[in-house]
């Protein structure tokens, strides 16, 4: 990992046993297209807790997590030094072949990020605006191994996945921030 302030990495987060059972239900969930803006993107999604609609532009309430996540959000609270009940958010993601994630900030609503990487190996990039450019790193995302977004990496840089070869899937837990806890205070539980 790079010296990038608010990164931080644990390999082995996962056995191999877990990831293959974690790859397995994932799929399992069915995940489907990323849609913005009537464009479809090749990398499918599942959320629980809450899920963002990128077409209205603010999250909605998902189906609660399920029972098979719960030890690994509290795994990633561990990691990440949070009480488990903040990451009230899952995102699962699997990359088919030629499929990556283009350059972004995670939404304001959330503030913690935790993810975990399982299947092909993956290169996130970062960038930040400087005077004349961008400001540029990397961090391996290695199988199996979770890494955390804070501070200046969560909020003052982007990240990016370039399209990979073979398949890739992703866990994101995420907490609300001051933003998403005023803003989804009292929201009414309509499923998305
Ligand atoms: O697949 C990953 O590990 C990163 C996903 C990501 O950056 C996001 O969903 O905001
Ligand atoms: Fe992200």
């Amino acid at each position: 990992m790079p010296v990038l302030p608010g990164l931080r990495a644990c390999p082995d987060f996962l056995d191999r046993d877990e990831e293959r059972a974690l790859i397995a239900r994932i799929d399992a969930t069915d995940p489907t297209p990323f849609k913005f803006q009537g464009w479809t993107g090749r990398r499918l999604t599942t959320s629980f807790g809450w899920s963002y609609d990128f077409e209205a532009g603010r999250p909605v309430a998902a189906e609660p997590l399920p029972d098979w996540l719960l030890s690994i959000r509290d795994r990633a609270a561990r990691f990440a030094q949070l009480d488990p009940t903040l990451l009230v958010q899952a995102l699962l993601i699997r990359y088919d072949p030629g499929a990556g994630i283009g350059w972004h900030c995670d939404r304001p609503v959330y503030e913690d990020v935790i993810g975990i990487s399982l299947g092909e190996s993956a290169t996130m990039r970062f960038r930040r605006r400087c005077k004349g450019g961008f400001e540029r790193a990397t961090a391996p995302l290695d199988p199996r191994a979770a890494y955390q977004l804070s501070g200046a990496a969560r909020h003052e840089w982007e990240h990016s996945i370039v399209e990979m070869d073979r398949p890739r899937w992703s866990i994101t837990f995420r907490s609300l921030s001051m933003i998403g806890r005023k803003n989804l205070a009292g929201e009414p539980i309509s499923r998305a």
